[in-house]
């Protein structure tokens, strides 16, 4: 069994929408396990993205606590938490923004930490992982709007990864995409997974979820069920399919 990565202590969330009080995340107890590919389903607004913001020190809870192995980052400062993020978390969302006004290359570089910006060993390590991720060097002096969606999400994924996050957290990465390029996006993930990167990606699409190795499913801000499956790619499809299917159907989902 590995290790906790990250945990919440009965994690609060709530918003005050034009006065009225939203209890989105409530009394929440959550354990993100160290090289797991953690999924979070529910239903559309039953917390996902305001839970994996609140994971990610993107935003504060209202109460409770979020653990990064034994720090408590629940009290942290904004800067405190920038500076927590840019060392220990990658971000991808459903659209990637890229700054516009920088090649494919510099984007890369400017989520660098400063520490090792644009040093020989890290402009090889952005050089091999764009090459993983299958953008050619032509691309590389490119602009972002010379690219495709999928080549943006694949620069976007390079970019949250370059610094080696404890975890990498994505929102819907496959949401604007079409089905090719969503299945090369997702097939980085696996093999990142593969390698031991800890992940923990919000979706509502099965075919994306199949790609973790624990679904934990929210509704209305609470963790209501979990379900565990082998690494994707070392067992039957179908049956890894019809699996995830059962639970979801017994999620009410
Ligand atoms: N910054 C905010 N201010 C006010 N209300 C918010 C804010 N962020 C989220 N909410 C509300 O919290 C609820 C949960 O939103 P959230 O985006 O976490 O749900 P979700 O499960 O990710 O939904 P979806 O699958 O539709 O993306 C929604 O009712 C939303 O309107």
């Amino acid at each position: 069994m590995s290790s906790s990565v990250l945990h919440t202590e009965k994690l609060c969330k709530t918003f005050s929408n034009g006065g009225v009080q939203q209890h989105v995340i409530k009394n929440l107890d959550i354990e993100i396990r160290e090289k797991d590919f953690t999924v979070i389903m529910g239903a559309s607004g039953s917390g996902k993205s305001t839970l994996l913001y609140a994971l990610s020190g993107m935003d504060k809870p209202t109460l409770g606590k979020v653990f990064f192995g034994k720090e408590d980052i629940s009290g942290y400062t904004n800067d405190q938490l920038a500076v927590f993020r840019r060392r220990n978390c990658g971000f991808v969302f459903q659209s990637i923004h890229l700054l516009e006004n920088m090649t494919v290359f510099d984007n890369i570089m400017t989520g660098a930490l400063v520490a090792q910006k644009n040093s020989p060993e890290l402009v090889k390590k952005a050089e091999e992982l764009l090459r993983k991720v299958g953008i050619k060097e032509e691309i590389w002096k490119k602009y972002p709007n010379q690219l495709s969606g999928g080549e943006c999400q694949r620069v976007g994924i390079v970019r949250a990864v370059i610094n080696d996050p404890a975890i990498l957290f994505a929102d819907e990465p496959t949401g604007s995409l079409n089905s090719s390029s969503g299945r090369d996006v997702l097939d980085i993930f696996t093999e990142l997974h593969s390698k031991g990167q800890s992940i923990v990606m919000v979706t509502h699409d099965i075919k994306t979820a199949l790609r973790g190795n624990r679904v934990i499913f929210i509704s209305d801000g609470s963790v209501v069920g979990e379900h565990e499956m082998p690494v994707y790619g070392s067992d039957d499809l179908k049956k890894r399919r019809d699996g995830l299917q059962d639970f979801l159907d017994r999620m009410g989902w």
